[in-house]
């Protein structure tokens, strides 16, 4: 990346101790996170570190103290819908397309209004989302030739991304994707990836959660690594590969996802710039007790 690209960024996404309690449990602590705009972001962590809490509580889906901002505008006290209009979307853990529906048609009714004032007006107006929006959403993915096919007809790779498409109608500015590669395969993950980063090309920034270490290392600029709630470590792939904190996060862990654990191996043994999980003594570290 050629330095003007960097000074052009903005921050997008900023975080300031942003903190979610569950009963006893601290599901996030004091979680400062920046995502600028051209920026693939990456937040990983084991099953349980708090990486969808801290999407929850950015799109306002959960309570949380602390500080939310989006270029600038704070929004930690605005309802999902507010957010959502101000520029940042999110997908779901296992967000299912509508079979039965076009993927144009799966892509508009993500952006139904919500609220009786908006229903009213939709039955009165037949208000629908502008057909360019969707087009425009479709472009961002590569899939505007398959506007008027059902999911079945494509590829699995293809319906993730219309999944991250459903996302990105409307003027979204910052994307927070959780898990949007999961059951991909090697090569459908490998091109996922480049379209993730075209899709950054374009300006969004991104924050990417998945458990496809692979993945991850490719496409982000800059990870974050979540432990019981809290960033332990932040910094380049190669850097957090080599971090001690992150190596006993993973292999310390009494509720270590394995698939994550075997895709770390892989992403180091498929040529991956360093092995986080391998060539390294398995730390036997006590995982801190106090959040779960
Ligand atoms: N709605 C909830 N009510 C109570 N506890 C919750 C709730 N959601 C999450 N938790 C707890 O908060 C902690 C963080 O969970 P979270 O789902 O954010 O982790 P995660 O890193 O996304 O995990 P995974 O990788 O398995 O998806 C866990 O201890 C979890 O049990």
């Amino acid at each position: 990346m050629s330095e003007s690209t960097v000074l052009e960024r903005t921050t997008l996404l900023q975080t300031g101790g942003l903190s979610v309690r569950y009963g006893g449990v601290s599901a996030n602590t004091d979680v400062d996170i920046t995502v600028g705009s051209g920026e693939i972001v990456g937040l990983i962590g084991p099953n349980g570190a708090g990486k969808t809490t801290f999407v929850d509580a950015v799109t306002g889906f959960t309570k949380a103290t602390g500080t939310v901002s989006l270029a600038g505008e704070r929004l930690e006290k605005a309802s999902p819908h507010r957010r959502r209009r101000a520029g940042m979307a999110r997908t779901w853990q296992a967000g299912e397309l509508f079979t039965d529906l076009t993927v144009s048609q799966n892509l508009a009714v993500a952006v139904q209004p919500v609220g009786l004032r908006a229903m009213v007006s939709d039955v009165l107006n037949g208000s629908r989302p502008p057909a360019e929006t969707i087009d425009h959403a479709l472009d961002l993915v590569g899939l505007r030739d398959a506007a008027d096919q059902r999911p079945g007809e494509l590829t699995l790779g293809q319906q993730k991304l219309v999944g991250v498409a459903r996302a990105l109608v409307g003027g979204t500015r910052l994307v927070l994707l959780d898990e949007p590669a999961a059951g991909l395969d090697t090569h459908e993950s490998r091109d996922f990836g480049a379209e993730l980063r075209r899709i950054a090309a374009t300006g969004i920034g991104i924050l990417l959660i998945d458990h496809d270490m692979s993945l991850v290392l490719d496409v982000c600029d800059r990870l974050y690594v979540l432990d019981f709630g809290k960033v332990i470590a932040s910094g380049t792939p190669a850097a957090i590969q080599d971090d001690p904190a992150v190596i006993s996060a993973y292999l310390g862990s009494p509720e270590v996802d394995p698939d994550a654990v075997a895709e770390l191996d892989a992403a180091g043994s498929s040529g991956g710039p360093t092995d986080l999980a391998t060539g390294t003594e398995p730390t036997t570290t006590a995982a801190p007790e106090e959040n779960r």
